[in-house]
């Protein structure tokens, strides 16, 4: 199975996201992000790493648009640093920063790569948190102002325009679980947050339609196969409801204009208040152009009467990769294949999929030989995906090169480049790199 056997105008291509590259956090007039301060607060960040430099993208951008050329992607999704523009939030507006990104696109269009851009990739402008957020409408007011602002200064050359990377990261990765910026501990704050960055959507992907009628435009969400651990009655409701917190909560609002009731009827138990907010969610449904699905792993779950959900994951025996997750390359297609099925048809391309391993220099090689089986077993399900008549448009891997992997910071690398954080930043091939360049030229086979 070669590149040629994906359709002809299919777009391979690599991700990265602003905070976890670009470094420059206070320069060129550049504000203060809710990750520039989660980062430097004690304890947060499993190293004790920011990413006030990061991998020094906002002044190597050319060195790197020179290294996806050398590997031979035709797209690159990227995202845009909110603070970099508004440097409040809202207001005045940071014309070094609008220049960075118009002159990376004039690059990387130059280079004959498409752009995906993502919106929001986390980094809220630190002057809107102090205003409560997403929890503050305002926030949804001031996102479509940067929004349109974006709008009509790329979008002459930016054709694919997702607005969120991963609400329920945003929401409940942030708000509940207080892993991620702004770490808060509280469910109630979590689904509003979750509630308004969906209207944010539904608001931009229509002001989108107004401003830009021939870009297309979507979300990007992080989707899991849900497996009960049994046959067990019990045990699949509680996958039922996983599936409904984990997936569902975004889906159906997006796709259908309401929350999926399985789990809503459990949240209005909790807090009785919660039905009216509630009604206002098919502002998040306007029709989208595609879906990007983060793709990464499955998720087991079993019966625990103790949890809300009725449910708890449950760590089996399998692969795993240096995050501790286990790879399952199937679930690729089977989350493909039914998003098409459930919520189609509706274009598909796979905007992050790739895993971190412990990758050593050695000799000046990385031979990250697990990173390129997992990819290979990745790109064929994907591929088993298209042959059920699946329309996935492309796929991006996770990552271009390491990264600020946010609460881990840089002890985990997901790059196809190793980068050398004791040798000014030096970017090295690893051998997926070279593997992927050769299967981008038709050199190799997946089998
Ligand atoms: C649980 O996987 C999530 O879908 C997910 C994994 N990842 C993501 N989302 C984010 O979009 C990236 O910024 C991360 O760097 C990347 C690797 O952790």
């Amino acid at each position: 199975m070669k590149r040629e056997m994906f359709p002809g105008d299919f777009l391979w291509g690599v991700a990265t996201a602003s905070y976890q590259i670009e470094g420059a956090y206070n320069e060129d007039g550049k504000g203060e992000s809710i990750w520039d301060r989660f980062a430097h607060a004690p304890g947060k960040i499993k190293d004790g790493t920011t990413g006030d430099v990061a991998c020094d993208h906002y002044h190597r951008y050319r060195e790197d648009i020179a290294l996806l050329k050398e590997l031979g992607v035709n797209a690159y999704r990227f995202s845009v640093s909110w603070p970099r523009i508004f440097p409040c939030g809202k207001g005045e507006v940071n014309q070094k920063g609008l220049d960075f990104y118009d002159a990376l696109v004039d690059e990387l269009l130059k280079q004959g790569i498409k752009p995906l851009l993502t919106l929001y990739h986390w980094d809220l402008p630190q002057p809107l948190q102090f205003h409560g957020g997403w929890t503050n409408t305002d926030t949804v007011q001031a996102f479509l102002e940067y929004a349109m602002l974006l709008f009509k200064k790329l979008g002459d050359r930016v054709e694919l325009w997702a607005t969120f990377n991963e609400p329920w990261c945003i929401s409940f990765l942030a708000h509940e679980l207080g892993e991620h910026a702004p770490g808060i501990k509280d469910l109630r704050t979590a689904l509003q947050v979750a509630h308004n960055v969906l209207v944010a959507h539904g608001k931009a992907v229509k002001a989108f339609r107004s401003e830009n009628p021939s870009g297309k435009t979507g979300i990007v969400l992080n989707l899991y196969p849900v497996h009960p651990s049994s046959e067990s009655e019990q045990d699949k409701e509680a996958a039922i409801l996983s599936d409904c917190y984990r997936n569902r909560w975004f889906l159906d609002p997006v796709f259908k204009g309401e929350y999926p009731q399985e789990l809503l009827s459990v949240y209005q138990k909790l807090y009785g208040d919660f039905a009216k907010d509630y009604e206002s969610i098919q502002v998040a449904c306007e029709k989208i152009d595609f879906l990007g699905v983060n793709y990464y792993s499955r998720e087991v779950v079993s019966h625990d009467p103790k949890s809300i959900l009725k449910s708890k994951t449950v760590k089996v025996e399998a692969k795993r990769t240096d995050m501790g997750w286990e790879i399952y390359p199937q679930g690729i297609q089977e989350i493909l294949v039914r998003i098409n099925r459930e919520y189609g048809p509706i274009d598909l391309y796979v905007t992050e999929n790739g895993a971190a391993f412990k990758d050593e220099l050695k000799d000046g090689e990385i031979r990250d030989y697990e990173r390129i089986d997992f990819l290979k077993e990745h790109f064929k399900n994907t591929y088993y995906a298209i042959q059920q008549g699946v329309p996935v448009k492309g796929y991006f891997v996770w990552s271009l090169m390491d990264n600020f992997e946010w609460a881990h910071g840089y002890s985990k690398r997901f790059g196809l480049f190793y980068v050398d954080y004791n040798d000014n930043l030096k970017r090295i091939p690893k051998e997926s790199a070279r593997w992927f360049k050769k299967f981008l030229n038709n050199e190799i086979s997946l089998e």
